[in-house]
C-alpha cells in the first residue's frame, strides 16, 4: 500500500512506498533534497539518531513507519513475529529521549500488535500499517486545526519570532509554530516571520527559511543572540515556537534557547505561545524539570558542517533541549483548543476531548 498526505500545501519528509520508507535528508536542507531508503526498524533507529528526520511529531511518525518494516520482515518468522517486533521497538525507543512523540507512537503501535497477537503475521502487518497511515493522517489533520485556531491569536501585520524548524519537515506535512504561521497567511494576515538561525544544527536558518520560501512567505533569518535586541527595540510582536514534550503542569520542553526567548517574552511584555499536538502532552511527567534532556555529541558544536570552530583541546557542550516553566507561556495552542492557565486542569480535559 503506498500511502503519502499529498495535498499541494503538504511538504513530507517521509514516503511510505509498501517495502521501504523514504526519508528526505534534513542534514542536506537547503542545498539539496537527497532521498534516503530504508528498509528496517534499524535504518529508521539510526536515521532519527542521526536527524535525517527530526521533530517531535516526525520522528513518531517515522518511529510507526520503523515498526511497519519490523512486521514486513517478521512475516517470514511467524513464531517470533511479536517478539520480532518487540525488539524493534526496544530499538527505536532509544534513538532519542526528549520528544515524547516517539513513545507514544510507539506505544500506540505495540498495543495494537499485542491485542492482535496471536493472529495471521500477514494481517497484522496490514493493520499496523494502516495504524501508521493513520498516526500520520491525524497529526496533519491537527495541525491544520492548531494552525486555525492559532491564526487568531496573531494579528494581521505582526512580526511573529520562531525558534528552531517546527513546521511540515517536524511534522507530518503541515507544521505547528509554523502551521499557525501558514494559517495566519493563508487567512489574508500580513505576517513577517523572524527566524532564529538555532545553532549547531540551524533548523531556523536551514529548514524553517526553506520552508516558508516554499510557500512564499517572508522570512528573514537572524543569529540567536539578535533576538534580544530585536524584542527590546519592539520589533517582535509575538514568539510561537514548538515543543517536543509537554509535563502535566505545562513546562514545555523545546530546543535549546526556548527558555531564553521566554525570559525575554515575559520581561518586555509580548506574547510567547507555544503550539503542539496533544500527542506531546505527557501527563505522566509532573513536571519539566523531570522531562529528560538530550545531550548531543560535543562534535555538533565544534563543528559547522566539516568546518572545525574551536581549537583542539577545548571543550565543547551541546545541550539539545531546555525547559520554560508554564508560567512563562501565554497560551498553549492544540488542536482541541487555546489552552490558558492554569494548565494542570486544560491539559487533562484536552486529552480527554474527542
Ligand atoms: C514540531 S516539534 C519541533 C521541535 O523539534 C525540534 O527539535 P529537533 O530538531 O532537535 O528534533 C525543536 O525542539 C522543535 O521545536
Amino acid at each position: 500500500m503506498k500511502a503519502r498526505n499529498t495535498a499541494p500545501d503538504i511538504i513530507c519528509p517521509i514516503s511510505w512506498e509498501g517495502d521501504h520508507l523514504l526519508m528526505l535528508d534534513q542534514r542536506l536542507l537547503p542545498w539539496k533534497e537527497r532521498w534516503l531508503k530504508l528498509r528496517t526498524a534499524r535504518d529508521v533507529h539510526r536515521a532519527i539518531k542521526e536527524m535525517v528526520i527530526r521533530g517531535a511529531p516526525a520522528i513518531g511518525i517515522a518511529a510507526a513507519f520503523g515498526l511497519v518494516l519490523a512486521a514486513r520482515g517478521a512475516v517470514r518468522r511467524p513464531r517470533r513475529f511479536l517478539e520480532t517486533l518487540e525488539k524493534a521497538a526496544s530499538l527505536l525507543a532509544t534513538a532519542r529521549p526528549t520528544a515524547v512523540n516517539l513513545f507514544w507512537t510507539l506505544s500506540r503501535m505495540m498495543n495494537l500488535a499485542r491485542s492482535l497477537w496471536p493472529g495471521e503475521p500477514q494481517e497484522i502487518f496490514a493493520r499496523l500499517e494502516e495504524e501508521a497511515q493513520a498516526i500520520w493522517s491525524e497529526d496533519v489533520a491537527a495541525n491544520r486545526r492548531m494552525g486555525h485556531l492559532g491564526a487568531q491569536l496573531i494579528a494581521d501585520g505582526s512580526t511573529v519570532l520562531t525558534h528552531c524548524n517546527a513546521g511540515a519537515l517536524a511534522t507530518g506535512g503541515y507544521g505547528t509554530a509554523l502551521g499557525v504561521i501558514r494559517a495566519a497567511v493563508e487567512s489574508g494576515k500580513k505576517i513577517q516571520v523572524l527566524a532564529d538561525e538555532t545553532r549547531p544544527y540551524l533548523q531556523g536558518a536551514r529548514l524553517t527559511a526553506w520552508e516558508l520560501a516554499r510557500v512564499g512567505i517572508p522570512v528573514t533569518v537572524i543569529n540567536d543572540s539578535a533576538a534580544g535586541y530585536l524584542i527590546a527595540k519592539g520589533q517582535v510582536s509575538a514568539i510561537v515556537v514548538g515543543a517536543d514534550r509537554i509535563a502535566a503542569n505545562g513546562d514545555v520542553a523545546n530546543k535549546i534557547g526556548t527558555y531564553t526567548l521566554a525570559v525575554l517574552a515575559s520581561r518586555h511584555g509580548i506574547p510567547f505561545y507555544v503550539a503542539a499536538p496533544r500527542s506531546t502532552v505527557d501527563l505522566k511527567t509532573p513536571e519539566g524539570q523531570r522531562i529528560p534532556i538530550e545531550q548531543r555529541a560535543p562534535e555538533e558544536v565544534h563543528f559547522c558542517g566539516r568546518q572545525r570552530m574551536t581549537p583542539s583541546g577545548v571543550e565543547a557542550l551541546a545541550v539539545a533541549f531546555d525547559v520554560t516553566p508554564a508560567e512563562l507561556i501565554t497560551a498553549i495552542i492544540t488542536e482541541v483548543g487555546v489552552l490558558r492557565p492554569p494548565y494542570g486542569p486544560a491539559l487533562e480535559a484536552a486529552l480527554r476531548e474527542d
